[in-house]
């Protein structure tokens, strides 16, 4: 692990949403005091949440205001598309540093302007985590090179895609062998799939963009993991990536391994060395 930036200073984090993303944040940000001071958890009903986790109750705040007045150091949204926009600027304009999960709201372009904007004013920064996806850094690099292509494909086991946009087109319950359930920009898929393409809206953000970023989405029946593939090719190489991660089992369209993505990203936030 990264050592830490200031020896005495933990990071004072505060969380938006308490679901599966949530829930492990809260369990990892305790166990590691030293670097990380848990101060207050967004939940939409407070009342709610604090007898289902009365340890958290005296954390939990129902608005931005209280948020903030809680002082972080940065705030982690983990709470979705519609939490963004309810709280995203006012966080960044405050001068606060948010991490964010939900990029797939980045797609909305009215929206991403003016989270930039906010965070200019505030002297804040947005970041982006890698989430459920990697290899973001090569890509990343390979754009500033020169990319021809880049293919972002995902499969997720049949369960995954109930209650999305893919039940209005197909009898999920039906299907015996993979199924595309979209195909388009990237752009398209994370607005349409806000709860299962926000690996696409990264792989696009970090290379040819919304539009120009393909993406298929696929129901697959014969998966047990949520599989992300992405293909990109340019001047400085080739990529192939495959990655097989684990369901979280709070949410499965989630996986396991997003809320360590949002850790790293709050490590490296706060370390002397960072990658
Ligand atoms: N970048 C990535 O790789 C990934 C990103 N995500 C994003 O993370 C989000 C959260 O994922 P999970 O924790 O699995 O979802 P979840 O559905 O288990 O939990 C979301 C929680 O946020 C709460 N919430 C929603 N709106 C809120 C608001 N305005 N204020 C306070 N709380 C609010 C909900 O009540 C719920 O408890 C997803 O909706 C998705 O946008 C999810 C997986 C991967
Ligand atoms: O967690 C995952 O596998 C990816 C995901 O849901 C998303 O991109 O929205």
């Amino acid at each position: 692990m990264l050592a830490p930036r200031r020896a005495l200073a933990p990071q004072r984090v505060a969380l938006m949403g308490l679901g599966a993303i949530g829930q492990r944040l809260v369990t990892l940000l305790l166990a590691r005091p030293e670097a990380f001071e848990l101060v207050a958890v967004l939940v939409r009903d407070t009342a709610r949440a604090a007898s289902e986790w009365p340890s958290l109750a005296h954390l939990l705040v129902a608005d931005t205001h209280a948020l903030l007045n809680t002082r972080p150091d940065v705030v982690a949204e983990c709470a979705g598309h519609q939490a963004v926009d309810a709280h995203a600027e006012t966080v960044l304009g405050s001068g606060t540093d948010l991490v964010l999960v939900s990029v797939g709201a980045l797609a909305d372009g009215a929206r991403l302007a003016r989270l930039e904007a906010a965070a200019r004013t505030g002297d804040a920064q947005l970041r982006l985590v890698s989430g459920a996806i990697g290899g973001l850094d090569w890509l990343g690099a390979a754009h500033s090179a020169g990319l021809d292509e880049v293919t972002y494909r995902g499969h997720k086991p049949t369960r995954a895609w109930l209650g999305t946009a893919a039940a209005d087109t197909h009898d999920l319950a039906q299907l015996r062998s993979a199924t595309c359930v979209f195909r388009g920009s990237a752009g398209e898929a994370a607005l349409r799939f806000p709860r299962n393409a926000n690996v696409a809206a990264t792989v696009a953000l970090a290379t040819l963009g919304l539009e120009h970023t393909r993406v298929e989405l696929w129901a697959d029946p014969e998966v047990a993991d949520n599989v992300h593939e992405v293909e990109a090719s340019g001047a400085a190489g080739r990529l192939t990536l495959r990655l097989a991660n684990r369901p979280d089992p709070l949410n499965p369209r989630t996986s396991h391994i997003t809320a360590h993505s949002v850790l790293h990203a709050l490590v490296r936030r706060g370390a002397a060395v960072s990658l």
